[in-house]
């Protein structure tokens, strides 16, 4: 085809970057490396997305996506012979079918190491907010409770709690050092024991249930983890045990858990994620007990920053046949 137009020819000579949905920080990745790699748009084509992926997939090497949105599923990637990246914003990569990706050789970059801090911080906060009533004491307060009825109820102390972490990633590992800090006793549940760290390690999470006044949730999503928390770990959590989630909500059977809440057979619950988002089971909105956060851990100003960097990074490595910066182990 004849190009009279140079600037038009130059990016379509670019390296291609392939996007299934708009997204915010796709358009700040754009925005800061549109002069490197061109950025195709399923979503802003006339065709429908099998078709138009079919169209380019003879050249699209690279894919980003993000865990918003429909999954990437092995009809996706089947559309995409020639498919070698996939670069998520996310951390969590249960959008994604990793056999499928293990299978086609397709490297995963994801957003965990930059995610990590920030969610941690809201994993600490949620469990403050819970165990010294922060967000049902504000209530109080501007209900003029203060006034009309006097004290409010008494919180409990942080430290010296016992901190259940499951999934001692990137992102419990922040927590744990900052609960640390706080003077709790740190315990783990994980795949595997970690050799670089002390905290006491749990090889079932009913047991480091059983052994902690808090359990925070900071794996993954995936087959062995979906519904992990079920009621048998809740209960032996206990009556003043407090759960915190920053996960995914389907790590917790949330039917089991408003259950336990209901009946006071858990004592309370910090939650960013949940099982049907934007949804969240209405009986909690009564609970006091309960702090409820719309899946927003990782978004800060500072950290959109640094992923579009750690995306762009990503490409430039990938197109320049270099390691990529966040590689996820896919075995
Ligand atoms: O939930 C957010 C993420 O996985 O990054």
């Amino acid at each position: 085809m004849a190009h009279n137009n140079h600037t038009h020819l130059h990016g379509q000579d670019l390296p291609k970057v392939l996007q299934l949905l708009p997204n915010p920080c796709f358009a700040l990745v754009e925005a800061n490396s549109s002069h490197k790699f061109h950025f195709l748009k399923a979503w802003a084509s006339p065709l429908p997305q099998d078709q138009f992926l079919e169209t380019h997939a003879g050249s699209v090497q690279v894919l980003l996506s993000s865990s918003i949105g429909p999954p990437i599923t092995a009809q996706i990637l089947h559309l995409l012979p020639s498919l070698k990246l996939l670069v998520t914003i996310s951390a969590g990569l249960d959008h994604v079918d990793l056999a499928e990706c293990r299978a086609r050789g397709v490297a995963i970059a994801s957003a965990s190491k930059i995610f990590a801090e920030d969610v941690a911080d809201v994993a600490v906060g949620l469990l403050l907010d819970v165990m010294r009533n922060i967000s049902a004491s504000d209530r109080f307060v501007r209900d003029g409770f203060w006034v009309s009825k006097g004290d409010f109820a008494l919180g409990s102390k942080i430290g010296g709690k016992r901190v259940g972490i499951v999934g001692l990633g990137n992102i419990g590992l922040e927590v744990a050092k900052r609960l640390e800090a706080f003077g709790c006793n740190i315990l783990y549940n994980s795949r595997k024991k970690k050799p670089f760290v002390s905290y006491h390690f749990f090889p079932d999470v009913c047991e480091l249930a059983a052994n902690s006044d808090v359990l925070v949730i900071c794996c993954g999503l995936n087959a062995q983890t979906h519904h992990m928390i079920n009621k048998k770990v809740l209960l032996a959590l206990g009556r003043e045990g407090v759960i915190v989630n920053v996960g995914r909500g389907a790590i917790v059977d949330e039917k089991e858990m408003v259950q336990c809440l209901l009946r006071g057979e858990i004592g309370g619950a910090g939650l960013d994620v949940f099982e049907n988002e934007p949804y969240v089971p209405k009986e909690l909105f009564a609970l006091d007990n309960v702090v409820l956060s719309p899946h927003q851990a990782a978004l800060t100003p500072e950290c959109f920053t640094a992923l579009r960097e750690l995306v762009i990074g990503n490409l430039e490595a990938f197109f320049s046949n270099k390691p990529l910066p966040s590689q996820v182990e896919n075995n």
